[in-house]
């Protein structure tokens, strides 16, 4: 089945429709079911038995939102998580959620170490980004470049232009992707594994906005698409 690939403008538009008036949802549940979809990935991909050690590095934003959701479901699935967060939102859902990991003892670590886990889940930047990288992600950007330990990127690859992906190669390409709703227009150039995750469109928005929805298995929350 091809995939419809997504403007960042679309997948902002997107995004407001879900929680609209119309659509009905709020951010949490949207994050909640977008950080599930994350953990999911990683559990299908890297066994939790090989892959212990999982350093989530969030960014400022609902993309970095989904990463703390994706944090507290992977310690359910019994991987051991740390949290890289250098910019903690005063917003009441994030600190909620800082919450939740500290009542499950993730920690939180000043610096993130690649080389100290068995994954790495990037959820700096999603469909927001935009122009060159800032402080203080300059750094943690550039890490991820230099390690071999598996990337699992959250929706955009951090860095990447939402559109024009990356296209001399200045930043990391992640071994997983996982798109949520849909694929962005960067992720035409990625040539690794690839999710569609967000399981929560409804066949009219679909609709709307012509996106070609694949289809799940069963009740899981991830399809492979590549
Ligand atoms: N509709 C969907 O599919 C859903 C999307 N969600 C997530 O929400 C993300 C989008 O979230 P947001 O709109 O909050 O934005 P992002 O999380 O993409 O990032 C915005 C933040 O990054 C900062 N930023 C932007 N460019 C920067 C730069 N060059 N250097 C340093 N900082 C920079 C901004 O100041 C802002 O704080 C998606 O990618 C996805 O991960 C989910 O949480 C919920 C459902
Ligand atoms: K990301």
């Amino acid at each position: 089945m091809s995939l419809k690939f997504i403007t960042q403008k679309v997948a902002q538009a997107i995004d407001e429709d879900l929680m609209s008036a119309a659509g009905g949802f709020s951010v949490d549940q949207l994050m909640e079911l977008a950080g599930l979809s994350v953990a999911q990935a990683v559990q299908k991909t890297y066994p939790t038995q090989k892959h212990p050690r999982v350093l989530i590095c969030c960014g400022p934003g609902n993309n970095g939102g989904d990463g703390l959701v994706a944090a507290r479901h992977l310690f359910h699935f019994g991987y051991k998580p740390s949290i890289y967060y250098p910019k903690q939102s005063k917003n009441d859902l994030y600190k909620r959620l800082v919450t939740q990991c500290n009542n499950l003892n993730i920690p939180f670590v000043e610096k993130a170490s690649p080389k100290e886990s068995d994954i790495i889940v990037d959820a700096i930047f999603g469909f927001s980004f935009s122009g060159d990288v800032r402080d203080p992600f300059k750094e943690v950007v550039r890490d991820l470049k230099e390690t071999h330990v598996p990337i699992v990127a959250v929706d955009i690859p951090s860095g990447w232009d939402v559109e024009k992906g990356d296209p001399e190669n200045q930043f990391f390409s992640p071994d997983t992707l996982v798109s949520l709703t849909a694929p962005k227009l960067c992720a035409q150039a990625f040539k690794g594994r690839h999710f569609i995750g967000g399981r929560f469109v409804p066949p009219s928005l679909a609709e709307k906005f012509d996106l070609k929805i694949p289809k799940y298995p069963e009740g899981d929350q991830v399809v492979q698409v590549q």
